[in-house]
């Protein structure tokens, strides 16, 4: 009883990656980002991300939910090293914790499978992505994305 009294009070957390492609090799702006719309709800579209099991740590919850909602999985993915975003906001008025890493989809050809939680996936350049993920803060993230990808193509 206890349990659930504070699996209830708890925060919501859920993880996942925000995943790009670069159909070419240059320029920056060729970068598209992957955003699944759910086929629930509001059909909102986000990056794949779900909630972190009991005792699944968060980057274990990132790749578990990545290669159940896209049908990609780490051996598909290169990580993106220093980059972590954290996002707060509510859902049904308790708070909400997603962490976000980034990751480049190794063969850009490479086809996305969806679960029965999503009903579409695009892959969108920035604008669009922005325009896909109505949030603010998620909006920041890919934004900040992009600037740490342009950057490093920089150095
Ligand atoms: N039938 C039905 N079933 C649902 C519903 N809801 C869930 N299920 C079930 O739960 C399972 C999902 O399990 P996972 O995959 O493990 O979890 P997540 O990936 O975490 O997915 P969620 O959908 O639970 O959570 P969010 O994406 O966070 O959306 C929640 C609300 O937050 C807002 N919101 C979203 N993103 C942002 C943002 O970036 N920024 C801001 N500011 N706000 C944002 C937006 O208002 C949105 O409505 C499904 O299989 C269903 O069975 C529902 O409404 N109807």
């Amino acid at each position: 009883m206890c349990s659930t009294v504070q699996t209830d009070v708890m925060a919501l957390r859920a993880c996942g990656f925000i995943i790009f492609r670069r159909l070419t090799q240059a320029p920056p702006d060729s970068i598209e980002y992957l955003l699944l719309q759910t086929s629930y709800g509001e059909h909102h579209w986000t990056p794949p991300k779900g909630h972190v099991d009991p005792g699944e740590d968060d980057l274990t919850t990132a790749l578990r939910e990545t290669r159940e909602e896209a049908g990609l999985g780490e051996e598909h993915l290169c990580i993106v090293k220093n980059f972590l975003k954290e996002l707060h906001y509510q859902v049904h008025g308790k708070d909400k914790t997603v962490l976000y890493w980034l990751a480049e989809l190794r063969d850009p050809a490479m086809s996305v499978t969806l679960s029965e939680e999503h009903q579409d996936y695009r892959w969108a350049r920035l604008d669009e992505a922005c325009t896909l993920a109505r949030y603010q803060d998620l909006q920041e993230t890919l934004r900040d994305a992009q600037h740490y990808l342009e950057a490093s193509e920089k150095q």
